[in-house]
């Protein structure tokens, strides 16, 4: 007898475009929400965009609640809960980069609220995915979340943040080459579970965006559009998936550590690519695809070593053979690696010298 199933949970309506951050209130009546939005920001996200929605809201007469995290942790997700029960909100709107629109969603989840994703980088591929990503101790949890119901991402905001937020986005997505490449291995030798077409679908946005690298340039809107597309179908694969397989692998594991070691290090796309250069190695070799991911990085202006990252050796290689530790997610890193190959990899890719 067939007994599977599966459930994907996807936004409904989808806004991309030159100034739609105004749209936002138009969207929320679509979605037939009612009462009050709590806003969920960070800092600088508030002051771009989140304090503007707020305004919007005013005028439509609806009167929104606002709330600042500065982390992405569970202390956070339980702030913002709180927030939200006081000033009794109905929705939220998660407002800001990853750690904003993590926050907001796994705050969802627990309130069994609807919430709206707005990015204000073109970062990091948790825009519409079905996960948020927080540290713990020695520990990074993977955890299922409230999806969007709607995303608003104005890609005029998106171009004016700084360039560098939109080449780790890039980066994220190119990271998607060895995620897949450590998930199809752990199906083969630990039989996790698989899907074909979110690990093609993660595939392909990584191929597309690098057919498209050159029109990824400072101060072209068009590389807004065309990075947050690409972070949007990356999502989209893990939501397919229910798991962020389809984007997270022992690239990840090493940016996870990094974060451990070095809490104000690089930003998150950038730790992973320069992982993926490595990780890439380890799965191909010498003539595997290191070098192409190494060169997409570079074409895109992301970090490709340590140096560029402002992260020393040392802790290049601490991260390198720790890191398998951080969760239970089978990988190319196996049962981890030790100090002689980890300075192999890393001067072979050239990531250390
Ligand atoms: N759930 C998922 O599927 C995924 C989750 N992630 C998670 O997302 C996070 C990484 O995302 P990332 O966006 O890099 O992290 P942050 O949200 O920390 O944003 C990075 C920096 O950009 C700033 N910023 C955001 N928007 C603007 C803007 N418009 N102008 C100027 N500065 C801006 C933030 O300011 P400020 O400090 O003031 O907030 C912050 O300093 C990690 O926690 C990662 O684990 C990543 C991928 C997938
Ligand atoms: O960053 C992610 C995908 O790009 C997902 O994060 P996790 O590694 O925490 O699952
Ligand atoms: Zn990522």
């Amino acid at each position: 007898m067939f007994e599977k199933s599966t459930w994907i949970r996807l936004p409904r309506n989808v806004v991309v475009g030159h100034g739609v951050r105004s749209s936002v209130v138009e969207v929320v009546d679509d979605l037939h929400l009612q009462g009050r939005p709590l806003l969920v920001t960070s800092p600088t996200p508030r002051e771009v965009a989140a304090d503007p929605v707020a305004a919007d809201f005013e005028a439509a007469g609806i009167d929104p609640a606002i709330v600042t995290i500065e982390t992405a942790t569970f202390d956070s997700v339980e702030r913002v809960i709180e927030t939200a029960e006081a000033e009794e909100v109905s929705y939220l709107v998660g407002v800001g980069g990853g750690k904003a629109i993590d926050i907001a969603k796994m705050a969802s989840d627990h309130l069994e609220m609807g919430f709206l994703s707005v990015p204000t980088a073109a970062s990091h591929d948790g825009i519409v995915s079905n996960r948020g990503s927080v540290p713990e101790g020695d520990t990074r949890h993977s955890v299922a979340a409230e999806p969007p119901l709607a995303v608003v991402a104005d890609t005029e905001i998106l171009a004016e943040a700084p360039w560098e937020l939109t080449t780790a986005g890039c980066a994220d997505i190119i990271s998607n080459y060895t995620a897949v490449m450590d998930w199809r291995l752990a199906t083969r030798l630990k039989d996790v579970e698989y899907s074909e077409y979110a690990a093609a679908l993660s595939e392909m946005t990584a191929e597309i965006l690098v057919d498209n690298a050159d029109l990824i340039r400072p101060g072209l809107e068009e590389s807004a559009w065309v990075v947050t597309k690409a972070l949007m179908s990356s999502g989209v694969a893990m939501s397919i998936a229910d798991s962020s397989r389809p984007a997270s692998g022992a690239e990840h594991l090493f940016s996870h550590q990094l974060d451990r070691l070095e809490p104000n290090g690089a930003l998150h796309g950038h730790q992973v690519g320069v992982g993926s250069i490595m990780t890439a190695y380890l799965h191909g070799g010498e003539d595997g695809v290191w070098r192409d991911i190494r060169d997409a990085l570079a074409s895109i202006d992301a970090p490709t070593t340590a140096a560029e990252l402002g992260i020393d050796d040392e802790t290049v290689i601490e991260a390198l053979t720790t890191c398998h530790e951080i969760r239970d997610r089978y990988t190319i890193l196996g049962d981890g690696m030790n100090e002689r190959a980890a300075h192999e990899v890393a001067r072979k890719t050239g990531v250390i010298d």
